[in-house]
Order: structure tokens, then C-alpha cells, then sequence
């Protein structure tokens, strides 16, 4: 069994004992359920913003720890002061440290674009990101089935929530494509042994058809590839690791965008 494996097991057991302690209904009535959720699209395209997705990650399968000591809220705004398009945030808690509450933390902080980033296998979990404020929500290829893709998909239009369909490889792509995405990723880490290989974006980037924004996503770590990746046809930037691991993330994106600006 791989890493993904696990993480869907444990996801299923999650999302049942979810379901049982909190209804559709008590999360249609809360707080965000029924707030506008910003474009996607339009914060990526912003010249005012980066094309950077900034992310709070504090633990990671392949990394361990990388940061535990620092506030949701604290990195979150100083990654959108910095110009940040989106931030995302995990709220899986057994691999990776994060919580839905780190998710309201960041909605209520910030004015731009949240993507939840968890592992989406059941609609029960799209109602409950609506719920939570997030404006985009993640599927991943590798996990989901087109029939699911499409279903969870739709239902995230039917919500207002941005879709973004994460792929490997040209199979998964080629699959998982269905109306209702917003954006494509193309994940550089293989998420079933942890290689990474940013050379799998530029491998892909022609085969995602134009409607979708493009999003290489893992083991970005210099303004260079941004470069090159902009000038493929890359619209976003999805970086976690490179500014969590430092002391002070905020710090981290600001410097990372002063160079990005100036190359
Ligand atoms: O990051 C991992 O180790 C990981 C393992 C298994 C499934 C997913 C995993 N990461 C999710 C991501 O895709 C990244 O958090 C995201 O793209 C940012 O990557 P990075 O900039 O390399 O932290």
C-alpha cells in the first residue's frame, strides 16, 4: 500500500465519523456557506498578484515536520501582502498537520482566493469547504475515478467553488478532463513515491487544452523556474515547502517576489 493509499483509507474513516457529528444541513447553514467565492481566474491573471498559490503546510509524508511554529493567520497575510493569487491550505491533519480550522483562520484573515487542500473524495467534503470559505477546491486524478471527477466537479460549480484538477501524467489528464474545471495542476511530485521532477510540467503543458488555467504545482524553489514556466504557458505557481521551510514564511515569499520582479 502507498502513501495515497493510506491517506484515502484514513480519508473514508474521516469523512464518515464528519458526517456523523456535524449534517449537510448544520453546514449549509454556516457561516460562509453562502458568500460569493472569489474568481480563481481573475486573481491569477491579476499583474498586481504573482500567479503564486502560497501555501501553509506544516508537516508533509515526504519531508516530516517543516514547520510548526509559526500562525496561520501571521504567514497567510504576509503571503498575500507579498502578492500572492491564491493561498492554500492543508486542512488534513494526520499527514500533514493542517485542520479546518487553519482554513476559517485564513478565510477570515484574507481577501484574496483559499484553496482547501485535502484529499476530495466525497461531495459531503466540497459542502463542507463552502462551509469553511474556501473559493477552490482540489481533485486529484490519482485517487478519483472521471465518473467522480465529473460528479464532484459539477457539484462544486453548483456551489460557486473554483475546480482544480491535479494530474501526473498524460493518462490522467486525458481521463479526468470533464466540463466544470477551472484549472489544470500538474503535480511535479509523483504523490505515490515522492520523486519530484519539475521537468513533468513542461512535459505536459501543451497537452492541457487552452480554456484551463495552468498550474505546476510542487518542488518550485527559485525565481527561474517561474520564468521558464511563465513562458511555457504556466499561469500559477502552486509553492509550499520553499517558504515554510524557512523561520519566517512571510519573509521568505517577500524576498522570493522582490527577485521574481526584478529577473
Ligand atoms: O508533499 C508531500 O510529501 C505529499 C505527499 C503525498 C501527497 C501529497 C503531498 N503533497 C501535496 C502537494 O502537492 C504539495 O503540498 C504542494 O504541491 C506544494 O509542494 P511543495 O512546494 O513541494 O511543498
Amino acid at each position: 500500500m502507498n502513501i495515497l493509499d493510506k491517506i484515502v483509507l484514513r480519508k473514508k474513516e474521516e469523512v464518515a465519523l464528519a458526517k456523523q457529528a456535524v449534517s449537510v444541513k448544520e453546514l449549509e447553514a454556516g457561516l460562509h456557506f453562502n458568500r460569493n467565492p472569489y474568481s480563481f481566474k481573475e486573481f491569477l491573471l491579476d499583474e498586481q498578484c504573482t500567479g503564486i498559490i502560497a501555501e501553509f503546510k506544516r508537516r508533509s509524508p515526504s519531508k516530516g515536520i517543516i514547520n510548526d511554529q509559526v500562525s496561520v493567520e501571521d504567514v497567510t497575510t504576509a503571503y498575500a501582502a507579498a502578492g500572492a493569487s491564491a493561498l492554500s491550505v492543508l486542512t488534513d491533519t494526520d499527514f500533514f498537520g493542517g485542520h479546518t480550522r487553519d482554513l476559517l483562520k485564513a478565510r477570515a484573515a484574507n481577501q484574496i482566493p483559499v484553496l482547501r487542500k485535502d484529499f476530495m473524495i466525497d461531495e459531503y467534503q466540497i459542502i463542507e469547504a463552502k462551509a469553511l470559505g474556501a473559493d477552490i477546491i482540489l481533485l486529484i486524478a490519482a485517487i478519483l475515478t472521471p465518473a467522480e471527477i465529473k460528479h464532484l466537479a459539477a457539484i462544486s460549480k453548483s456551489l460557486g467553488l473554483n475546480v482544480l484538477l491535479e494530474v501526473h501524467n498524460q493518462e490522467e489528464l486525458e481521463r479526468s478532463i470533464c466540463n466544470d474545471l477551472d484549472a489544470i495542476g500538474v503535480n511535479n511530485r509523483n504523490l505515490a513515491d515522492f520523486t519530484v521532477n519539475i521537468q513533468t510540467s513542461f512535459d505536459l503543458v501543451d497537452q492541457i487544452p487552452s480554456e484551463f488555467m495552468k498550474i505546476s504545482e510542487s518542488a518550485i524553489s527559485d525565481t527561474e523556474t517561474i520564468k521558464q514556466l511563465k513562458q511555457v504557458g504556466f499561469n500559477g505557481f502552486l509553492i509550499g515547502e520553499n517558504f515554510m521551510k524557512t523561520a519566517n514564511p512571510g519573509q521568505a515569499i517577500s524576498a522570493f517576489v522582490s527577485e521574481l520582479k526584478s529577473v
